[in-house]
C-alpha cells in the first residue's frame, strides 16, 4: 500500500482477511514484530496458500507425483524472494531452496513463431543471429535503432496502453505484436492493446519521462557493479526491525541474485505451509478457515474501531488487511461504503485455464526445445487461446540445491526419464465481447494435445498415455488497464479518508508488481507501518 498507516495501540485486536501468501506473511511479520497484537487470519477456503497450489497425487502406475496448480517459480532478483529464503531459514527450511542457474538449460525461453515452430529468445550470439532469421524479428533492428531518435509525448505522466507506448518508441507495432506481447501474456495473461504501460512498464516509462527515449537512459544509468554491495531500503529496515545479522542478509541477497528463478523442493506450496506451521504455533494468532468474509464497516460501538461479518461479528477491530482483488474486496463495502464498492468493483481480472501433463518413464521434450517454456505472441492465429507452456520436467531436472548443506537426495523422478509440463490458456482470450466464456475440460484437453503435438511434435500415442489435470483460476490475475496507478490513488485516498487507516490493502493489485516475490515485500512494508 502506497499509503502511511498509524502505528497500533497496544494489545491490538486485528484481522487479515486471506491465507494466500499476501495474508499468511504479512502475519507472519506482524506477530514476530508485535506478539503483543492478536491476529485473525479469516480463510473463505478450508486450505491456506491462495494459488499457491502443488497438487500431490498418483500417476497411472500409483507412483506419486506432484503437479503444480498455480505459480512454481520466483524470480531471484527481488527482495521479496531474499525474504521467502530468509523466512525458510529462520524455519529451518533452507534445504528446500533449489535454483535455476544463468548457464542452466531451464534459462532458455522459447516463443512460438507464426509457422508454429518454436524460436528461442536470444541469450547468445548464435541464438540472436537465429532469431534475426525468423519472421518474429520483423522491425526489431530497425526499431532498436531508431529508439533514441524517436520524439517523447508533449502531456508528460499521460498513462496509455502498452501498445501504444511501444509503437511510439520501436516506431512499429511489430516488436509489441510479435515478441513483447507474449512477455505480457507469460506474467499478466493479458492484452498489450489495453494494459498500461505505467503500471506494467514503470521502469521504460520513467526512463522515456526523464531521458525522452528509453536507450538514452539506460546509456545513463551508472553501472551498479562499479560501488561494494548494499541492502536495499526495505531490506535494510526488515535487518534492523528483525536485528538480523547484515553480513548474512547481504551474502543471502548476493548470492541469489546470481539466479534468474529459484523454487522449492516438494513444490511452491512448501513455502505457505511452513509459514501456517510457524502461525500455528505463535500465541496470538488464530487461522480461521472455512470462513467467508461478506462485509467490512466501521464499529457501530466504537468509531475508532472496525467490525467484519464473516458468519459471526467480530468486533472491536484496530486494522483490517485485506489481500483480496477488488471485486472481492468490493462486495465487503457495498453496505457501507457505496461509492467506495463501485469504485472498487471497476477493476475486472482475468482467468487462466491452467492443464497439467504428465507422462513417466519417457522425456518426450526434444532436446533442442528443453527450456523453461514457450509463450505465443499475440501476433499469432491461436485457435486454442494458448498463452504459453511451461516445462516443469526441464525445471525440475535442472533445479541445483542453494545451500551446501543440502542433503543430495536422489529423487527417483529425478533419475528416471519423465515429462511433465503445464499449458496456460485463457486470460484476455476468454473475454469476448466483455463476455467471459470458458471451454469445457474435455475441449481444452484435446486443443491442448494437437497444440503440443504441433508446436512440439509429441505424439498423440505419448499424449494420450499421459496423466491430465485440468484447472480454472477464476478472476486470478487483476486486469492492470489504462489509468490503474491513478485507481489506486483514489482508493487508498478513500480509505485513509473514510477509516482512517484501520483499513490497508495488500496482494497482486496493489502490490508493486503481480509476483509473490511482489505481495510479500508490500506486506512487509506495511507490517512495519503497523508496528
Ligand atoms: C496461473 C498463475 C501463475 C502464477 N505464476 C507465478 C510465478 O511463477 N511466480 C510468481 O512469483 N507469481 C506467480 N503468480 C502470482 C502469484 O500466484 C501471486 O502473487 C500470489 O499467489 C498472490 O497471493 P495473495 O495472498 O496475494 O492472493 P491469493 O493467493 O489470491 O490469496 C487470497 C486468499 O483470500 C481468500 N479469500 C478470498 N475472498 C475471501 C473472503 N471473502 N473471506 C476470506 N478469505 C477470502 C482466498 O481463498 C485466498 O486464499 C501466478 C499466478 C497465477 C494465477
Ligand atoms: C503463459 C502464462 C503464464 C505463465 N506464468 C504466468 C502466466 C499468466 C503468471 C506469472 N508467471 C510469473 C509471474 C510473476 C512475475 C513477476 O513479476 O515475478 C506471474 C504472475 C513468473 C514468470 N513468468 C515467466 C518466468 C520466466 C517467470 C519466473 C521468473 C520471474 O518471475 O521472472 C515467463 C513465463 N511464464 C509462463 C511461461 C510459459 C513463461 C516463459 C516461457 C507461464
Amino acid at each position: 500500500m502506497l499509503s502511511p498507516l498509524p502505528k497500533l495501540p497496544r494489545n491490538a485486536k486485528i484481522a487479515v482477511v486471506g491465507s494466500g501468501v499476501s495474508g499468511l506473511m504479512f502475519s507472519y511479520f506482524l506477530t514476530k514484530l508485535r506478539p503483543d497484537v492478536q491476529i485473525n487470519l479469516i480463510e473463505s477456503q478450508d486450505r491456506t496458500g491462495g494459488w499457491i497450489k502443488s497438487w500431490n497425487t498418483n500417476d497411472s502406475n500409483k507412483k506419486p507425483v506432484m503437479l503444480e496448480q498455480g505459480p512454481r517459480t520466483l524470480r531471484g532478483v527481488s527482495d521479496g524472494t531474499v525474504l521467502i529464503i530468509d523466512t525458510l531459514r529462520d524455519l529451518n527450511k533452507q534445504s528446500v531452496v533449489q535454483c535455476v542457474r544463468r548457464d542452466s538449460e531451464a534459462n532458455k525461453k522459447f516463443l512460438l513463431g507464426i509457422d508454429d515452430k518454436l524460436v528461442q529468445v536470444p541469450e547468445s550470439p548464435a541464438s540472436a543471429f537465429e532469431f534475426l532469421l525468423n519472421p518474429l524479428s520483423k522491425g526489431l533492428i530497425t526499431g532498436l535503432l531508431g529508439e533514441p531518435f524517436r520524439k517523447a509525448p508533449d502531456q508528460s505522466g499521460q498513462d496509455e496502453t502498452v501498445s501504444s507506448f511501444l509503437r511510439r518508441r520501436f516506431g512499429n507495432d511489430y516488436i509489441g505484436k510479435n515478441i513483447l506481447s507474449a512477455m505480457f501474456h507469460g506474467i499478466y495473461g493479458d492484452d498489450i492493446n489495453q494494459m498500461s504501460a505505467k503500471r506494467t512498464m514503470r521502469k521504460l516509462w520513467d526512463l522515456e519521462q526523464k531521458y525522452g527515449s528509453i536507450l538514452k537512459g539506460f546509456s545513463q544509468k551508472k553501472p551498479g557493479n562499479d560501488k561494494s554491495p548494499s541492502l536495499s531500503p526495505l531490506l535494510s529496515q526488515y535487518r534492523q526491525a528483525f536485528d538480523k545479522d547484515e553480513k548474512s542478509l547481504l551474502d543471502l541477497s548476493t548470492n541469489l541474485r546470481k539466479y534468474p528463478m529459484l523454487g522449492l523442493k516438494g513444490g511452491l506450496e512448501t513455502f505457505p505451509n511452513a509459514v501456517r506451521q510457524s502461525l500455528n504455533n505463535s500465541p496470538n494468532v488464530k487461522i480461521l478457515c472455512g470462513k467467508q468474509v461478506s462485509s467490512v464497516q466501521r464499529d457501530t460501538q466504537d468509531s475508532f474501531n472496525i467490525q467484519l461479518t464473516c458468519g459471526e461479528t467480530m468486533t472491536d477491530l484496530n486494522h483490517i488487511r485485506l489481500t483480496q482483488l477488488p471485486a472481492r474486496i468490493s462486495t465487503m463495502f457495498a453496505a457501507d461504503n457505496q461509492e467506495l464498492a463501485q469504485n472498487l468493483a471497476r477493476i475486472k481480472a482475468n482467468d487462466i485455464i491452467l492443464v497439467n501433463y504428465y507422462l513417466p518413464g519417457q522425456d518426450v521434450i526434444a532436446k533442442k526445445y528443453r527450456g523453461f517454456g514457450y509463450l505465443c505472441p499475440q501476433a499469432n492465429h491461436n485457435p486454442q487461446n494458448l498463452l504459453g507452456v511451461i516445462f516443469d520436467s526441464v525445471i525440475e531436472r535442472s533445479f541445483k540445491p542453494v545451500f551446501h548443506d543440502t542433503p543430495i537426495t536422489t529423487n527417483s523422478q529425478t533419475s528416471k526419464p519423465y515429462t511433465k509440463l503445464t499449458a496456460m490458456l485463457g486470460g484476455h482470450y476468454l473475454n469476448q465481447n466483455g463476455e467471459k466464456s470458458l471451454p469445457s475440460k474435455e475441449v481444452t484437453i484435446r486443443s491442448v494435445k494437437d497444440a503440443l503435438n504441433t508446436h512440439l511434435g509429441i505424439p498423440y500415442d505419448a499424449l494420450d498415455q499421459g496423466l491430465w489435470a485440468f484447472t480454472i483460476a477464476k478472476n486470478c490475475l487483476p486486469h492492470f488497464s489504462v489509468g490503474y496507478d491513478d485507481w489506486q490513488s483514489s482508493i487508498e485516498q478513500e480509505l485513509t479518508k473514510s477509516y482512517a487507516g484501520l483499513i490497508s490493502v495488500g496482494g497482486m493489485s496493489f502490490a508493486k508488481g503481480p509476483g509473490v516475490p511482489d505481495v510479500i515485500s508490500d506486506g512487509l512494508e506495511d507490517a512495519l507501518k503497523l508496528a
